[in-house]
């Protein structure tokens, strides 16, 4: 990564600043002692990196290490500016507050979160730090947008610190039924925090209206009772003198940059050489996820296996491919799911494979864009299964590789993505037959039927891009918020 120090670049005032928990870039340390930038993990970088780039703005975040002093750095005009995490506040806030509170908490505790008092204290710490870093970074009356579950009291911190900027805050993650979040001890501090934007955006209306419900059961607010639509039809908290927007706006993907790079020779010729590489099979099913347990993997591989095991799918013509990036490897619950992955990969193989010709190929390291893209191109069928997920970006990027309208797409009824996917085969994962019947719907569809889902699913994806949906945001924050 080329890169200028953004101090010496002058670029240290923004007028938009994003605030996120890691920057885009995770500074990565070798063994020979030296350290290079990789790309970080996950969609909200997916989605944010190129909407800041165009905007020239700032990004301020974690870099993916602990213990180090960083400059802040400018490339290709966006300016990020580090902030120092300790390794034990990256075990207290991060893997402790972050993931093994919130973030099962609000995936419908899937696994049963953990409620520890120095894990919050660690949260109250790092958000603090957090507020005060971009208080320094942004320029007076800039626009500040504060993403995800791990900053969620920023917007109050900031608000004390800088009363002049306009704040902007957006959920990544599901926001939980009602009777879910009550249970959070520190469940007050929390909606507080929020109502320090002047703008709080969800993926959904169903988790905006929840959120609307809390401020006014746990902040004692008063708050509009209308139906929150998509782009549209907001709610309000009147806090004091300011009124607090919510809002659903669905996250999405760099669509055309995405269909242009699947329609190019190299990726083509990539994908017909994976198929090959495969063993030239009937069917290819491909997964790609971060290794996370809501992502429903367990549920895909259980799935094949019984249908192998019935003979109603054939292990010498059918492969599937999991790619899987490593993911909070610290965390219990996430060593507990990939060791139970990895034995069912291997169980499959034994019981289903060949010498040379293994059923599951399973790949557990980050892949890169373009050789993902070619994975997509090759896909006859994509399988999405989350027991819940906030949006999941991966639905939407095999569906703008699919220029050809060839492939299917089998999507969980649990993520944010199937509200607007409405043609992909859509399952309930915790229905294992239901996702073993539309599995071998979705592998045996006719070519019309498959090009006519496809269809829809591209005029989807291809008009409502992450341009928009960044737009849609800063529109709705850019409106008057003061009460008349
Ligand atoms: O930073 P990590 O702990 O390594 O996790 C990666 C990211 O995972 C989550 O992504 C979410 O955002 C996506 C874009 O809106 C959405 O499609 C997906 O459903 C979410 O799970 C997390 O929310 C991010 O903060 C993390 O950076
Ligand atoms: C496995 C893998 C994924 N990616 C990219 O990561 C994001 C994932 O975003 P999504 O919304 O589906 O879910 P989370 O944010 O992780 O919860 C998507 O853009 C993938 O293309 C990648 O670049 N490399 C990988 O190996």
């Amino acid at each position: 990564m080329s890169s200028r120090n953004a101090r010496e670049a002058n670029l240290d005032d923004s007028q938009l600043v994003v605030v996120a928990n890691r920057l885009p870039v995770d500074l990565e340390q070798l063994p020979d002692g030296t350290t290079r930038w990789k790309r970080s993990p996950g969609g909200l970088v997916t989605a944010l990196e190129p909407v800041l780039r165009s905007n020239k703005g700032a990004w301020v975040g974690w870099p993916g290490v602990a213990d180090v002093d960083v400059e802040p750095i400018v490339e290709d005009g966006l300016s990020m500016y580090p902030v120092r995490l300790s390794a034990q506040e990256i075990a207290d806030y991060y893997e402790g507050f972050s993931n093994g509170t919130l973030w099962p908490l609000y995936h419908d505790v899937v696994v049963k979160p953990v409620y520890d008092r120095s894990w919050w204290n660690a949260y109250v710490k790092v958000n603090r730090r957090f507020a005060e870093e971009t208080a320094k970074v942004a320029r007076p009356n800039a626009t500040v947008w504060i993403q995800d579950y791990q900053l969620q009291l920023v917007p109050k911190m900031l608000r004390m610190l800088r009363p002049d900027l306009t704040i902007g805050f957006f959920q990544h993650i599901p926001f939980p039924p009602i009777e879910i979040f009550m249970q959070l001890p520190w469940r007050a501090e929390i909606v507080e925090g929020l109502l320090g934007a002047d703008l709080v955006g969800f993926h959904l209306p169903g988790g905006a209206q929840n959120f609307l419900y809390l401020a006014n059961k746990l902040a004692g607010h008063t708050v509009t009772r209308g139906q929150i639509g998509v782009r549209s039809k907001f709610g309000e908290v009147n806090v004091g003198f300011r009124v607090v927007r919510v809002g659903a706006f669905p996250i999405s993907i760099a669509s055309s940059e995405i269909d242009e790079l699947a329609k190019s020779k190299s990726v083509r010729a990539r994908a017909k050489q994976i198929r090959a590489e495969l063993g030239n099979p009937s069917r290819i099913m491909l997964g790609v996820d971060r290794l996370d347990y809501t992502k429903g993997i367990n549920i895909r591989l259980l799935a094949l296996s019984e249908l192998f095991a019935e003979g109603r799918l054939d292990p010498a013509d059918n492969v599937f491919v999991q790619l899987a990036t490593p993911s909070r490897e610290r965390v219990d619950h996430y060593m507990q799911m990939r060791d139970e992955i990895e034995r069912n990969v291997g169980r499959i193989n034994g019981d289903y494979g060949e010498v040379g010709r293994p059923v599951v190929h399973y790949i557990h390291r980050p892949i890169p864009r373009s050789e993902l893209i070619a994975f997509f191109v090759a896909a006859d069928v994509m399988l999405v299964t989350p027991v819940r997920d906030g949006m999941n970006l991966v639905a939407k990027e095999y569906v703008a590789c699919r220029s050809d309208l060839g492939g299917a797409l089998l999507l969980s009824e649990f993520t944010g993505a199937a509200m607007e996917l409405r043609q992909s085969y859509l399952v309930n994962p915790h229905d294992l037959d239901g996702v073993k019947d539309t599995l071998i719907e979705a592998l045996t569809q006719s070519k019309d039927e498959g090009r006519s889902r496809m269809r829809a699913l591209r005029r989807q994806v291809l008009t409502h891009d992450v341009d928009k949906w960044a737009k849609a945001f800063l529109g709705a924050l850019a409106l008057p918020s003061e009460k008349s």
